[in-house]
């Protein structure tokens, strides 16, 4: 893998594929129990059914060929180990660690990430920018607020909304539909209450802007869509509001941007000894090379929202199991120990260099 042994991808499965997976995958984490003997803390996990539709659509010869490709190690079959569906809740995180090579040679490993925790908000730099880019479409004749795809008010906005557009005489009011995005210096007139959304009974016509959905891609990050109230308060959107409507940023700004949205990262160290991150976005893999040539990597804490991954194990062809891959297997939650597994583990580990009682103790899983 280059870089390191490390490589982000964004939209790794096509939109239907991912979709089917994370439907099932919603499915089973009622059955997720807390993981034991693992350097992740309040992490909760699950190995998936080899017979379940996530398994069979990444635990496959197509996924390990692409994997692969992206890594430029010549081939990549999908490995026994179990495929583990894992979630950070609140407070969960994993300390720096290069992941226990399974098999040698070492593996390479695959977060799938299907669901995050509300992103880090932007900076102050992007915000202005995309404020800018905003206007500039909100300013063409027949602009209208989209309405499907800009996320609903959250449910603290409502009474608040709903009283907006009463006081301006809107006839109804519909929360999924009548709440505009954010805009910049683009007031309704009439209501002027909320800086950031139009009431759909002063502004004109449709059509129709970019969806905001592409904006935040172009923009590399993504809007977030819990706590919008809150981020669109944060002190660069107000500033780059304010200052649209020639009021200057003199306003002090009520809280900081980076103490409203934060979550979680997941890092590492590069080749060349920096460090680099990814807030890992839904649908995006991060291929970590294992073992001992392996980047050291961490994810920091959670403290919003929740993180679901599924991490898949993928090795080349030949490969064997490692004294590591039984330790791992055993310490699953729930894990049946099976003698006859057991007794090759210990087998295995009589070799040289394979540790014994004590590094086995201090061995925890990754
Ligand atoms: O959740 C992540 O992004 C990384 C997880 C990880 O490093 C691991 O499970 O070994
Ligand atoms: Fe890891």
């Amino acid at each position: 893998v280059s870089n390191g042994g490390v490589l982000y991808r964004e939209r790794f499965l096509s939109p239907a594929d991912f979709e089917a997976i994370r439907r099932e995958c919603r499915t089973l984490r009622g059955g997720m129990r807390a993981e034991k003997d693992s350097i992740a803390l309040r992490r909760m996990g699950l190995c998936l059914d080899r017979r379940s539709h996530t398994h069979a659509m990444l635990m496959s010869e197509a996924v390990a060929s692409r994997i692969a490709a992206l890594t430029g190690v010549p081939r990549l079959e999908p490995s026994d180990f179990p495929a583990e569906l894992r979630q950070y809740g609140a407070g969960a995180s994993m300390g720096w660690h290069r992941d226990d090579a399974l098999y040698s040679p070492p593996q390479t490993e695959v977060i799938l990430t299907l669901g995050s925790a509300d992103p880090p908000p932007p900076d102050e730099h992007t915000t202005r920018q995309l404020v800018k880019r905003w206007t500039a479409q909100e300013e063409r004749p027949g602009y209208a607020p989209p309405s499907q795809n800009w996320p609903p008010p959250s449910r603290s906005d409502l009474a608040t909304l709903r009283r907006a557009f009463t006081a301006c005489g809107a006839e109804s009011f519909d929360p999924g539909h009548h709440a505009a995005p954010p805009t910049s210096g683009r007031l309704c007139e009439p209501c002027s209450h909320h800086l950031h959304r139009l009431c759909l009974r002063h502004a004109a016509p449709p059509p129709a802007r970019d969806a905001p959905g592409e904006e935040a891609t172009r923009s590399g990050w993504s809007v977030p869509s819990r706590g919008l109230s809150r981020w669109l308060e944060s002190s660069p959107v107000r500033e780059a509001m304010a200052s649209r409507q020639g009021r200057g940023a003199s306003e002090k700004p009520r809280r900081a941007f980076a103490e409203d949205t934060a979550d979680c990262f997941t890092e590492w160290v590069c080749a060349d000894g920096g460090r680099d991150s990814a807030w890992t976005t839904p649908n995006s893999v991060l291929l970590v090379r294992a073992g001992e040539g392996g980047p050291s990597h961490r994810v920091t804490p959670v403290k919003r929202g929740e993180r679901t991954i599924v991490k898949l194990v993928f090795h080349e062809p030949d490969a064997e199991r490692s004294a590591s891959f039984y330790d791992h297997i055993n310490s699953f939650p729930g894990a049946q120990r099976s003698v006859a597994e057991r007794a090759r583990a210990l087998a295995e580990r009589g070799g040289p260099g394979s540790g014994g009682k004590a590094s086995r103790a201090a061995r925890r899983r990754s």
